[in-house]
């Protein structure tokens, strides 16, 4: 394998969340042949992170840490500082604070569990008045039932991810990074190799982009690209929008994020088109496909901007419970969102042990774009075999965690059932109107 230098050929199959902060970690650091692989123009409709708004919380390690607490912390440092420092991502974090809840027994100990562990002062809430005062009155005006929880006013909340997203893009391509896009010219159909390692990509349009080293970035979508040997769960979650009113979005500004882990979150409508964005919360949606030939079952991500019926009637049950009065208004979007989940949902950035010019950048688990900053540094540092030896152990390739994987495992979700869903069960969808919902 030629040795690593600035003038080294650097492939990204992917150029979503990860894909972007990593080719603009990589340009900032003077490499100057970089080029990146996405079946969409920037930012994709598939992208997990083409979304308006995700949740973001603050964080640092502390002298206590398990290795394991060392990773996240840590990772929450790097990319606190990058949201609040860094001229790209700056502009996109509004730190408007978080308020958190569960609703049901099955999830209170891990309120309780974040409580314990959050650098921030917290106010614990267990009225529904308690909860209706940490927004401006007239908003929370639900009943409330049955929840828990706290309001954490410093150290979280949430950014503006498809600002952010384009925000990396433009700026890498500033600093000479090059984009190829499209279903034919920028979708990757396989990964390319010699003998014994990677050498680049192939697209559909039959290209050949080889380069000395090759990052796989692809999101959910890595899993049709490279045998994962079960370390990657391609799941999705449903998210749907409200538009809000003129004098709402007056009134609904500036609003820390709600979260409950048994029913949903939403944050503030968004500035451009002023709708409201919420998310049901349940163990995910997987969409089990056997192979023909080995019999095996496997996810396969698919593209909708429809959500399940099932996911309509629990998103508009967690609006009547918290701001009834738009619970029942139509949506004016819907889609479902890929994440691939790991066996412990830690992230699995490492080179591949066979495919030594192959970094694998892959499993964000429902955390990965709070982190966006923090992850480029950390995939460039892992290419330059630089990575801090606790979060290259907590990224590490570990196929023995996924042997006799369980497919159906909620890992450490609640809410819908409380069980991991099935697509290919799923009959009824909504009927949102694709000129309104594109
Ligand atoms: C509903 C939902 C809500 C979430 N909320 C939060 C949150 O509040 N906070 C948080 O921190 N995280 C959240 N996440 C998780 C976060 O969005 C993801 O972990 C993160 O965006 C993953 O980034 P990625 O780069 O791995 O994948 P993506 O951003 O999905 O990027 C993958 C890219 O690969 C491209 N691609 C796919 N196949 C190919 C191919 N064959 N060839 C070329 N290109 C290809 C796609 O077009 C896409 O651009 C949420 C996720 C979901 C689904």
């Amino acid at each position: 394998m030629k040795q690593l230098t600035h003038d080294s050929t650097i492939l990204l199959v992917g150029g979503g969340t990860w894909g972007c902060s990593t080719a603009l970690e990589l340009a900032r650091r003077g490499y100057k042949n970089i080029t990146v692989l996405d079946s969409s123009p920037i930012p994709s409709p598939i992208s997990a992170g083409n979304d308006v708004n995700k949740i973001m919380e603050e964080g640092f390690p502390s002298s206590t840490d398990s290795d394991e607490d060392y990773v996240w912390n840590r990772m929450h440092q790097l990319a606190t500082n990058k949201w609040k420092r860094d001229s790209v991502y700056r502009p996109f974090y509004h730190p408007t604070g978080f308020v958190m809840a569960a609703s049901q027994d099955d999830a209170r100990h891990e309120v309780d569990s974040y409580i314990k562990s959050c650098q921030h002062k917290v106010r614990l809430l267990s009225t529904p008045e308690e909860f209706r005062s940490t927004m401006p009155e007239g908003i929370l005006i639900g009943d409330f039932p049955g929840w828990k929880g706290f309001f954490q006013e410093t150290g979280a909340g949430w950014v503006f991810a498809r600002g952010a997203l384009e925000a990396a893009y433009h700026e890498a391509t500033r600093l000479g990074v090059q984009f190829v896009t499209g279903e034919s010219k920028g979708k990757v159909a396989r990964l390319l190799y010699d003998s014994e390692n990677v050498i680049g990509a192939q697209t559909v349009d039959g290209t050949k982009h080889r380069a000395d080293q090759t990052i796989l970035c692809a999101g959910a979508n890595s899993d049709q690209l490279f045998d994962f040997e079960r370390q990657l769960r391609p799941t999705a979650w449903t998210l749907a929008h409200i538009q809000m009113t003129d004098e709402e979005r007056k009134l609904w500004k500036d609003l820390p994020v709600l979260f409950n882990v048994n029913s949903g979150f939403f944050m503030e409508p968004d500035a451009q088109k002023g709708e409201l964005k919420f998310v049901d919360e349940h163990p995910g949606y997987c969409n089990f496909i056997k192979d023909p030939e080995t019999g095996e079952e496997m996810s396969i991500p698919f593209a909708k901007h429809q959500i399940p019926i099932q996911s309509e009637q629990k998103a508009r049950e967690f609006l009547r419970q918290t701001v009834p009065q738009i619970a029942d208004r139509p949506f004016s979007f819907a889609r479902i969102c890929w994440d691939a989940d790991t066996p412990d949902r830690v992230f699995l950035i490492d080179h591949h042990p066979k495919y030594k010019s192959l970094v694998l950048a892959v499993g964000g688990s429902g955390d990965g774009f709070m982190m966006m900053p923090a992850v480029g540094v950390a995939i460039a540092d892992e290419l330059e075999g630089i990575l801090e030896l606790k979060l290259k152990k907590g990224f590490r390739w570990r196929p023995e965690t996924a042997v006799g994987r369980n497919w159906r495992d909620t890992q450490n979700r609640w809410g819908g059932g409380g069980d991991v869903r099935d697509f290919q069960k799923v009959d009824e969808w909504t009927h949102i109107r694709e000129s309104v919902a594109a």
